[in-house]
C-alpha cells in the first residue's frame, strides 16, 4: 500500500508523505443509498485535516467509521503511531487478519476490524460530536478525571490498589490531577474547575470537550463541527485551542466543519465530499480555487464547472507559454536582477 493518494482530484502534499491515518477505498452503504463512496485521503501528523462538504455530503459516515461507531462496507482505515511504518508492514497486517501489530517503531492498527472502545484506548483515536456530550451534573474538574478512567482503574489493580489508597494509585491519581490541571490552565477554566459543567456557556463547554478528549493522550482528535454555534470571540479561542493543540501536543486533528473562516485559517490540509465523492483534496488555498468545491457550494450545474475548468486550464497553459516565451528573451541577455546592481 502506498500512503500517497493518486487520483485526479487531488494535489499531493506531505500529508501523503507519514499519514497517522489513510482512508482507503472507504465505502459505506446504508441498504441502497451510498453515504460514502470508494473515498481516499491521508491525515497528515500534525496535521489539521478539515473534511468539508454539503449537508448530505458523507462527513459524518467517515467519523463513524473512522471511530468505530459504523463498520465500513468495504475498505481499509489503517492508523500508524510512528511515522517510519513501511507499506510491506501494512500489507502483513491486513495478509495477518488481526486488528494491530507492533513495529520497530510503534504499532499499525486496521481500525475497520476493531471494536469501538478499541479505536479509543489502544488506536488512541479520540472523538466530539455535533451535540455537546459532556456531563453536566459533574464538575469542570470532574469531566476532566473521568475521561482518564482507563488509566486510573488499571493503577488501582482494578479495586483494591485504590480502596486501600496504595501509592500507586496516588500517584497515578495525582498525575491524573496534574493532566486536568494542564488542561483548565489551557482553556482557561482553572477558575471554574468546581462548578457544574451545565453552568458553563455553550463555547466553554465546547473548550472543555476537547480539553475532556484530549485528556486521553490521543493521536488523533476527530472534532465534529466544533465551531457549531459559536460566536466570533468563541470561534477565535477554539482556533487558539487546535493551534495549540497541534504545535504544543503535537496530536493530529481531523475535522468537520461548516465555518469556513475556521476551516481555511487553521487547516493545513482540506479534504472535500460531496455526494459521498472526494471532489478536491489540497491545501486550504488549492481546494478554495477549485472549480468543483465553487460549484458544489453554489450548486452550478455540470457544464458551468467544465467551462470554469476549460478556464482554468487555459488561463494556465497562457501563463506558462508567457513564462517560456519570457525565458527565452531572459536567456538571450543578462538576468534582470543583475542588470538593476549595475551603474
Ligand atoms: N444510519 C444511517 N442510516 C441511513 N442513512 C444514513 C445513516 N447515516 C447517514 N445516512 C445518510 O447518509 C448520507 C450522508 O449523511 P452524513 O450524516 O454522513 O452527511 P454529512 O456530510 O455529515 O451531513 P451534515 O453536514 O448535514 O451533518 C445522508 O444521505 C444520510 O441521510
Amino acid at each position: 500500500m502506498s500512503a500517497s493518494i493518486k487520483d485526479n482530484v487531488s494535489e499531493p502534499g506531505r500529508w501523503d508523505e507519514s499519514p497517522v491515518l489513510t482512508v482507503e477505498n472507504l465505502t459505506m452503504r446504508f441498504g441502497g443509498l451510498v453515504a460514502v463512496d470508494d473515498l481516499s485521503f491521508n491525515v497528515g501528523r500534525g496535521d489539521i485535516t478539515a473534511l468539508i462538504g454539503p449537508n448530505g455530503a458523507g462527513k459524518t459516515t467517515v467519523f463513524n467509521c473512522v471511530t468505530g461507531f459504523y463498520k465500513p462496507t468495504e475498505g481499509r482505515i489503517i492508523m500508524r503511531h510512528g511515522s517510519a511504518i513501511s507499506d510491506a508492514e501494512v500489507r502483513k497486517l491486513t495478509e495477518s487478519g488481526e486488528q494491530s501489530m507492533s513495529t520497530a517503531e510503534g504499532a499499525i492498527f486496521l481500525l475497520e476490524r476493531m471494536p469501538d472502545f478499541c479505536i479509543s484506548r489502544d488506536a488512541k483515536v479520540a472523538r466530539t460530536f455535533q451535540n455537546i456530550r459532556l456531563f453536566g451534573g459533574m464538575t469542570v474538574l470532574e469531566n476532566l478525571l473521568v475521561a482518564q478512567h482507563n488509566a486510573l482503574m488499571a493503577a488501582s489493580g482494578f479495586t483494591i490498589g485504590g480502596i486501600f489508597n496504595l501509592p500507586g494509585f496516588r500517584k497515578a491519581r495525582q498525575k491524573s490531577i496534574d493532566k486536568a490541571v494542564y488542561w483548565l490552565e489551557h482553556i482557561r477554566l482553572k477558575e471554574r474547575a468546581d462548578e457544574p459543567a451545565a453552568a458553563l456557556p455553550y463555547g466553554d463547554q465546547r473548550r472543555l470537550e476537547i480539553a475532556r478528549a484530549m485528556c486521553t493522550d490521543p493521536q488523533l482528535l476527530c472534532l465534529d463541527e466544533p465551531a457549531a454555534g459559536l460566536n466570533p470571540r468563541e470561534s477565535s479561542e477554539l482556533n487558539e485551542l487546535l493551534q495549540f493543540i497541534r504545535s504544543e501536543a503535537g496530536t493530529s486533528v481531523l475535522l468537520i466543519e461548516h465555518d469556513m473562516g475556521v476551516v481555511m485559517e487553521i487547516s493545513d490540509h482540506v479534504v472535500v465530499l460531496d455526494y459521498g465523492e472526494k471532489i478536491s483534496d489540497g491545501s486550504a488555498d488549492y481546494v478554495r480555487n477549485d472549480p468543483s468545491v465553487i460549484a458544489a457550494y453554489l450548486g452550478v450545474e455540470d457544464e458551468e464547472v467544465a467551462e470554469a475548468e476549460a478556464e482554468a486550464a487555459a488561463a494556465a497553459a497562457a501563463a506558462a507559454a508567457a513564462a517560456s516565451a519570457a525565458g527565452q528573451t531572459m536567456s538571450g541577455g543578462e538576468p534582470a536582477g543583475e542588470q538593476e546592481t549595475k551603474p
